[in-house]
């Protein structure tokens, strides 16, 4: 893999290697996958070979990306497209997802689009592919795909994420799916893969939710198959959505000695959504207790989530006392993915309970 990658001692201008948009003479048999970059770690480049930290993201373009590996050739008709060039961690944005997820849809749309790959940093790749998941319809195989280690590193992970990225859009075994997230041989769900790692390259899982499979030698095989509604069956449409109809939904992280200050912010800067990642099963501290309530009076929806990686928060019905909306097993970030497409259709925590039981 270092070897057809980018030289680490030569960390290369994006300018210097040749860029071009003439893919492969269309070769019959081989599925046509659109590629459509958002920069990264995997188009990351570092100052040394060992840099692993500290990199800048989003530096290659999808062309380079593609360049070094002249084996994606063989399993598939490749065209790319830059739609965003950012470090997902420190610039990733509504306004980057929903333009994504139009572009997505827009490929999707053309008879000739057997499959889409998205590149993405992984810092909020679970909240782009769940955006994603809820909002492109489409049965056709939709892959998100990063990288720990910038393009420059020694075993740096992204070439073979990519190969394998590409083979399983071109797969027939993807579609239906739902939105897929492939990362170290492994394929997982939108909705129940995750982030567990800050720099390793095993840096993704799916925990108690489990995986849907693996590819070995660039041939995908599931075990599993999402269960919650996703793409085709989703009630959200990218093509009827803009940024703006994106209502603000703010994270409150609780802790020992908590309190309300943080929600109430969150009220005053105009949240119409606040997530509350309570300790445990969704406990809430006596003191933010009634910063919530006071919340849910002005017409702001709770969700009751836990900052526990695993098991649910329960689930079903809402809890009747306070007007919180459950949020199952899904965890805090995405529940904000959720929880602001539920506020395009309805501000009633019994019919967001129902989306969050159904997605
Ligand atoms: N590994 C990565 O891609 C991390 C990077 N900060 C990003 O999310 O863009």
């Amino acid at each position: 893999i270092s070897s057809s990658y980018i030289d680490p001692s030569h960390p290369v201008e994006a300018k210097q290697i040749t860029t071009s948009n003439t893919t492969n003479p269309v070769k019959k048999k081989l599925p046509n996958i659109k590629i459509l970059a958002t920069g990264g770690t995997i188009a990351g480049t570092g100052s040394t070979s060992t840099q692993t930290t500290g990199y800048q993201a989003g530096v290659l373009t999808p062309d380079q990306l593609i360049e070094a590996v002249p084996t994606l050739r063989d399993i598939a008709n490749i065209s790319t497209e830059q739609v965003a060039r950012i470090d997902s961690g420190t610039s990733n944005t509504n306004a980057v997802m929903v333009k994504l997820a139009k572009e997505v849809q827009k490929e999707l749309d053309d008879p000739k689009c057997d499959g889409v790959v998205i590149t993405h940093g992984t810092d909020t790749l679970e909240e782009t592919a769940y955006f994603l998941n809820l909002t492109v319809h489409s049965d056709k195989p939709i892959v998100v795909v990063g990288a720990m280690r910038p393009s420059t590193s020694i075993s740096a992970d992204g070439p073979l994420n990519l190969y394998n990225a590409v083979a399983l859009a071109g797969s027939k075994e993807a579609r239906g799916m739902g939105v897929l997230i492939s990362m170290n041989d492994k394929i997982g769900s939108a909705r129940d893969t995750f982030k567990t790692n800050t720099t390793e390259v095993d840096a993704f899982d799916n925990q108690e939710n489990g995986s849907l499979g693996n590819i070995q030698g660039g041939i995908p095989y599931f075990y599993n198959m999402p269960i919650k509604k996703h793409t085709t069956e989703s009630e959200f449409d990218i093509r009827k959505i803009t940024e703006d109809n994106l209502h603000r939904v703010d994270i409150v992280y609780s802790h020992a000695n908590d309190d309300r200050v943080i929600v109430d912010a969150a009220v005053a800067a105009g949240a119409k959504g606040i997530i509350h990642a309570g300790t445990g099963n969704g406990s809430i501290h006596e003191k933010t207790l009634p910063g919530l309530k006071d919340a849910v009076k002005n017409g702001v929806v709770v969700i009751r989530d836990t900052r526990v990686p695993e098991g649910m928060v329960t689930h079903e019905q809402i809890d009747v006392d306070n007007h919180f909306v459950n949020s199952g097993n899904i965890n805090p970030q995405k529940a904000r993915i959720l929880l602001m497409l539920a506020l395009t259709k309805t501000e009633d925590p019994n019919k967001i309970q129902a989306y969050f039981n159904k997605y």
